[in-house]
Protein backbone atom coordinates (compact mmCIF):
# COMPACT_ATOMS: atom_id res chain seq x y z
CA UNK A 1 0.00 0.00 0.00
CA UNK A 2 1.36 3.46 -1.18
CA UNK A 3 0.12 6.37 0.37
CA UNK A 4 0.84 10.35 -0.10
CA UNK A 5 2.36 12.14 3.03
CA UNK A 6 0.22 12.82 5.96
CA UNK A 7 -0.87 15.91 5.26
CA UNK A 8 -2.73 14.80 2.21
CA UNK A 9 -3.83 11.75 2.66
CA UNK A 10 -7.69 10.65 2.33
CA UNK A 11 -9.31 7.40 2.15
CA UNK A 12 -10.04 6.28 -1.32
CA UNK A 13 -12.04 3.15 -1.97
CA UNK A 14 -8.53 1.21 -2.77
CA UNK A 15 -7.84 1.62 0.65
CA UNK A 16 -11.47 0.96 1.95
CA UNK A 17 -11.17 -2.16 -0.18
CA UNK A 18 -8.01 -3.46 0.95
CA UNK A 19 -9.36 -3.03 4.72
CA UNK A 20 -12.40 -5.28 3.77
CA UNK A 21 -9.92 -7.85 1.94
CA UNK A 22 -8.26 -7.67 5.26
CA UNK A 23 -11.01 -8.17 7.67
CA UNK A 24 -12.46 -10.92 5.45
CA UNK A 25 -8.94 -12.93 5.84
CA UNK A 26 -9.23 -12.74 9.80
CA UNK A 27 -7.40 -9.83 10.75
CA UNK A 28 -8.65 -7.73 13.40
CA UNK A 29 -9.61 -4.12 13.70
CA UNK A 30 -6.31 -3.43 16.03
CA UNK A 31 -4.03 -5.68 13.53
CA UNK A 32 -5.36 -3.33 10.45
CA UNK A 33 -4.67 -0.08 12.18
CA UNK A 34 -1.45 -0.98 13.36
CA UNK A 35 -0.76 -2.76 9.63
CA UNK A 36 -2.24 1.35 8.10
CA UNK A 37 0.22 2.75 10.87
CA UNK A 38 3.12 0.97 10.04
CA UNK A 39 2.74 1.79 6.36
CA UNK A 40 2.74 5.70 7.02
CA UNK A 41 -0.90 6.47 7.59
CA UNK A 42 -1.60 8.84 10.01
CA UNK A 43 -3.06 7.71 13.50
CA UNK A 44 -5.98 10.24 12.37
CA UNK A 45 -6.81 8.56 9.27
CA UNK A 46 -6.09 5.32 9.84
CA UNK A 47 -9.03 5.61 13.29
CA UNK A 48 -11.13 7.58 10.61
CA UNK A 49 -11.00 4.49 8.60
CA UNK A 50 -11.79 1.97 11.37
CA UNK A 51 -14.94 3.92 12.06
CA UNK A 52 -16.11 3.62 8.30
CA UNK A 53 -15.41 0.43 8.14
CA UNK A 54 -17.07 -1.39 11.36
CA UNK A 55 -18.42 -4.03 9.40
CA UNK A 56 -16.42 -7.13 9.07
CA UNK A 57 -13.84 -5.84 11.51
CA UNK A 58 -15.87 -7.13 14.73
CA UNK A 59 -15.06 -9.98 17.17
CA UNK A 60 -15.07 -13.50 15.73
CA UNK A 61 -17.98 -15.28 16.70
CA UNK A 62 -16.65 -18.23 18.96
CA UNK A 63 -17.46 -21.82 20.85
CA UNK A 64 -19.29 -21.01 24.52
CA UNK A 65 -20.88 -23.23 26.81
CA UNK A 66 -24.16 -25.08 25.29
CA UNK A 67 -26.83 -24.00 27.82
CA UNK A 68 -28.84 -25.05 30.04
CA UNK A 69 -26.33 -26.34 33.15
CA UNK A 70 -28.35 -27.97 35.09
CA UNK A 71 -26.91 -27.55 38.42
CA UNK A 72 -23.44 -28.40 37.75
CA UNK A 73 -23.98 -30.59 35.25
CA UNK A 74 -24.48 -29.86 31.11
CA UNK A 75 -25.45 -32.60 28.69
CA UNK A 76 -22.67 -32.85 26.27
CA UNK A 77 -24.89 -35.98 24.61
CA UNK A 78 -22.97 -39.27 25.10
CA UNK A 79 -22.88 -38.03 29.29
CA UNK A 80 -23.26 -35.62 31.74
CA UNK A 81 -20.21 -33.55 31.84
CA UNK A 82 -19.51 -31.20 35.33
CA UNK A 83 -18.74 -27.49 35.02
CA UNK A 84 -16.21 -26.71 37.99
CA UNK A 85 -15.51 -23.14 37.35
CA UNK A 86 -16.10 -20.43 35.04
CA UNK A 87 -14.68 -17.57 34.13
CA UNK A 88 -15.34 -14.30 32.21
CA UNK A 89 -13.72 -11.61 30.35
CA UNK A 90 -12.04 -14.11 28.74
CA UNK A 91 -14.23 -16.85 28.68
CA UNK A 92 -12.55 -19.91 30.46
CA UNK A 93 -14.44 -23.16 31.80
CA UNK A 94 -12.84 -25.94 33.90
CA UNK A 95 -14.49 -28.64 33.25
CA UNK A 96 -14.36 -32.57 35.28
CA UNK A 97 -14.80 -35.72 34.20
CA UNK A 98 -14.85 -34.55 30.55
CA UNK A 99 -12.80 -37.91 29.51
CA UNK A 100 -13.10 -41.10 31.63
CA UNK A 101 -10.50 -42.61 33.14
CA UNK A 102 -10.20 -45.60 30.42
CA UNK A 103 -10.74 -42.88 27.41
CA UNK A 104 -7.36 -41.38 29.41
CA UNK A 105 -5.53 -44.38 28.90
CA UNK A 106 -6.61 -45.45 25.80
CA UNK A 107 -5.50 -41.78 24.27
CA UNK A 108 -2.27 -42.34 25.68
CA UNK A 109 -1.37 -45.93 24.30
CA UNK A 110 -2.67 -45.08 21.00
CA UNK A 111 -0.47 -41.63 20.88
CA UNK A 112 2.71 -43.59 22.54
CA UNK A 113 4.27 -45.38 19.80
CA UNK A 114 3.25 -41.90 17.38
CA UNK A 115 5.10 -39.37 19.70
CA UNK A 116 7.83 -37.01 18.06
CA UNK A 117 9.28 -33.54 19.60
CA UNK A 118 6.62 -31.20 19.09
CA UNK A 119 6.97 -28.41 16.50
CA UNK A 120 4.91 -25.22 16.20
CA UNK A 121 3.12 -23.64 13.75
CA UNK A 122 5.43 -21.20 11.83
CA UNK A 123 3.56 -18.15 11.28
CA UNK A 124 6.57 -16.41 8.94
CA UNK A 125 6.22 -18.92 6.85
CA UNK A 126 3.02 -20.99 6.97
CA UNK A 127 4.55 -24.20 7.66
CA UNK A 128 6.48 -25.96 10.95
CA UNK A 129 8.88 -25.53 13.12
CA UNK A 130 11.50 -27.03 16.05
CA UNK A 131 10.51 -24.25 18.76
CA UNK A 132 12.86 -24.07 22.23
CA UNK A 133 9.72 -22.53 24.12
CA UNK A 134 8.01 -26.35 23.56
CA UNK A 135 9.46 -28.88 24.63
CA UNK A 136 7.30 -31.49 24.74
CA UNK A 137 6.71 -34.54 22.33
CA UNK A 138 3.16 -34.76 20.74
CA UNK A 139 1.49 -36.39 18.04
CA UNK A 140 -2.38 -35.29 16.15
CA UNK A 141 -4.77 -37.81 15.52
CA UNK A 142 -6.73 -37.56 12.03
CA UNK A 143 -10.60 -36.15 12.99
CA UNK A 144 -12.54 -39.22 13.68
CA UNK A 145 -9.67 -41.46 13.10
CA UNK A 146 -11.03 -44.23 15.09
CA UNK A 147 -14.40 -44.81 17.52
CA UNK A 148 -12.65 -43.18 20.89
CA UNK A 149 -11.32 -39.76 18.95
CA UNK A 150 -14.88 -39.58 16.88
CA UNK A 151 -16.59 -40.47 20.14
CA UNK A 152 -14.83 -37.66 22.71
CA UNK A 153 -14.95 -35.03 19.38
CA UNK A 154 -18.41 -35.41 18.88
CA UNK A 155 -18.98 -34.78 22.83
CA UNK A 156 -16.65 -31.43 22.70
CA UNK A 157 -18.73 -30.22 19.99
CA UNK A 158 -22.15 -30.88 21.38
CA UNK A 159 -20.64 -29.55 25.00
CA UNK A 160 -19.23 -26.41 22.75
CA UNK A 161 -21.64 -26.34 20.35
CA UNK A 162 -19.49 -25.57 17.59
CA UNK A 163 -19.17 -28.42 14.43
CA UNK A 164 -17.15 -30.88 14.96
CA UNK A 165 -15.55 -30.39 11.38
CA UNK A 166 -14.97 -27.20 12.45
CA UNK A 167 -11.98 -28.96 14.95
CA UNK A 168 -8.36 -29.63 14.14
CA UNK A 169 -7.38 -33.36 14.88
CA UNK A 170 -7.14 -34.01 18.44
CA UNK A 171 -3.49 -33.08 19.29
CA UNK A 172 -1.60 -35.51 22.11
CA UNK A 173 1.46 -34.17 23.89
CA UNK A 174 3.78 -35.65 26.39
CA UNK A 175 6.11 -33.79 28.85
CA UNK A 176 8.70 -35.66 30.68
CA UNK A 177 11.06 -34.37 33.41
CA UNK A 178 11.97 -30.18 32.62
CA UNK A 179 9.60 -30.50 29.56
CA UNK A 180 7.08 -27.29 29.39
CA UNK A 181 5.79 -24.79 26.93
CA UNK A 182 6.25 -21.49 27.76
CA UNK A 183 3.52 -18.95 28.12
CA UNK A 184 1.91 -18.21 24.06
CA UNK A 185 -1.49 -17.31 22.49
CA UNK A 186 -2.75 -20.32 20.10
CA UNK A 187 -4.32 -17.61 17.47
CA UNK A 188 -2.09 -17.36 14.56
CA UNK A 189 -0.86 -13.30 14.83
CA UNK A 190 -2.18 -11.47 11.71
CA UNK A 191 0.52 -9.14 11.43
CA UNK A 192 2.35 -12.46 10.34
CA UNK A 193 3.44 -13.39 6.48
CA UNK A 194 2.70 -16.75 6.58
CA UNK A 195 -0.64 -16.48 8.30
CA UNK A 196 -2.72 -15.90 5.06
CA UNK A 197 -1.66 -19.36 4.15
CA UNK A 198 -2.57 -20.98 7.41
CA UNK A 199 -6.05 -19.29 7.47
CA UNK A 200 -7.15 -20.71 4.27
CA UNK A 201 -7.32 -24.36 5.64
CA UNK A 202 -10.49 -23.11 8.04
CA UNK A 203 -9.62 -19.43 9.20
CA UNK A 204 -8.41 -18.63 13.24
CA UNK A 205 -8.29 -20.41 15.79
CA UNK A 206 -10.76 -19.05 18.17
CA UNK A 207 -10.67 -21.67 21.01
CA UNK A 208 -8.81 -24.20 22.60
CA UNK A 209 -9.71 -26.84 24.87
CA UNK A 210 -6.86 -29.05 27.11
CA UNK A 211 -7.89 -32.34 28.61
CA UNK A 212 -5.97 -33.86 31.07
CA UNK A 213 -4.97 -37.38 30.62
CA UNK A 214 -2.80 -38.45 33.87
CA UNK A 215 -1.39 -36.39 36.71
CA UNK A 216 1.91 -35.53 37.08
CA UNK A 217 4.06 -35.99 40.82
CA UNK A 218 5.03 -32.65 40.45
CA UNK A 219 4.58 -29.26 38.54
CA UNK A 220 2.77 -29.00 34.86
CA UNK A 221 0.22 -26.79 35.67
CA UNK A 222 -1.32 -24.27 32.68
CA UNK A 223 -0.61 -21.29 33.95
CA UNK A 224 -2.57 -18.29 32.73
CA UNK A 225 -0.41 -15.22 33.30
CA UNK A 226 -3.05 -12.46 32.70
CA UNK A 227 -5.60 -13.96 35.03
CA UNK A 228 -3.16 -15.31 37.77
CA UNK A 229 -4.89 -18.86 37.06
CA UNK A 230 -3.25 -21.77 37.32
CA UNK A 231 -4.61 -25.47 36.54
CA UNK A 232 -3.48 -27.65 38.47
CA UNK A 233 -3.83 -31.34 35.80
CA UNK A 234 -6.20 -34.35 36.78
CA UNK A 235 -6.95 -37.32 34.80
CA UNK A 236 -10.00 -36.43 32.80
CA UNK A 237 -10.53 -32.57 33.84
CA UNK A 238 -10.08 -29.67 30.91
CA UNK A 239 -9.68 -26.30 30.65
CA UNK A 240 -11.39 -24.31 27.88
CA UNK A 241 -11.13 -21.25 26.88
CA UNK A 242 -11.46 -19.02 22.98
CA UNK A 243 -10.72 -15.80 21.58
CA UNK A 244 -12.63 -13.63 19.95
CA UNK A 245 -9.77 -11.49 18.62
CA UNK A 246 -6.22 -12.65 17.51
CA UNK A 247 -5.26 -10.12 20.06
CA UNK A 248 -3.21 -10.09 22.76
CA UNK A 249 -6.31 -7.88 24.39
CA UNK A 250 -8.04 -11.62 23.92
CA UNK A 251 -5.87 -11.90 27.96
CA UNK A 252 -5.63 -15.74 26.12
CA UNK A 253 -1.71 -15.91 26.95
CA UNK A 254 -1.09 -19.19 28.57
CA UNK A 255 1.73 -22.12 29.06
CA UNK A 256 2.53 -25.24 30.41
CA UNK A 257 4.90 -24.77 33.51
CA UNK A 258 7.55 -27.43 33.70
CA UNK A 259 6.85 -30.71 34.79
CA UNK A 260 9.15 -31.52 37.92
CA UNK A 261 8.69 -35.11 38.18
CA UNK A 262 6.52 -37.97 36.60
CA UNK A 263 5.16 -36.82 33.27
CA UNK A 264 2.24 -34.84 32.14
CA UNK A 265 0.18 -35.99 29.45
CA UNK A 266 -2.71 -33.87 27.29
CA UNK A 267 -5.02 -33.75 24.25
CA UNK A 268 -5.35 -30.14 22.66
CA UNK A 269 -8.60 -29.68 20.65
CA UNK A 270 -7.58 -26.42 18.78
CA UNK A 271 -11.42 -25.04 16.98
CA UNK A 272 -11.39 -23.00 14.30
CA UNK A 273 -13.87 -20.51 12.68
CA UNK A 274 -15.13 -22.51 9.93
CA UNK A 275 -14.58 -26.40 8.52
CA UNK A 276 -10.47 -27.41 9.15
CA UNK A 277 -9.59 -28.91 6.15
O1 LIG B 1 0.63 -27.99 28.45
C1 LIG B 1 -0.22 -27.15 28.69
O2 LIG B 1 -0.78 -27.12 29.79
C2 LIG B 1 -0.57 -26.12 27.65
C3 LIG B 1 -0.60 -26.68 26.26
C4 LIG B 1 -0.83 -25.64 25.22
O3 LIG B 1 -0.84 -24.48 25.49
C5 LIG B 1 -1.08 -26.00 23.81
O4 LIG B 1 -1.02 -27.20 23.47
O5 LIG B 1 -1.34 -25.08 23.01
FE1 LIG C 1 -1.46 -23.25 23.76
Amino acid sequence: MNQPPATEQHLTSDVLAWMAAQAAQGYTKESIFDAMRAAGWSREVAALAMQMHPEGLASLRVPSLALPVSGRMVDAGDKWVEVQQLFQAPDVVLFANLLSASECRALIEAARPRLSRSLTVDTKTGGEELNADRTSEGMFFERSENSIVRCIETRIAKLLGWPRENGEGLQVLRYGPGAEYKPHYDYFDPAELGTPAILTRGGQRVATLIMYLNEPEKGGATVFPDLDLKVVPRPGQAVFFSYAQPHPASRTLHGGAPVQAGEKWIATKWLREREFI
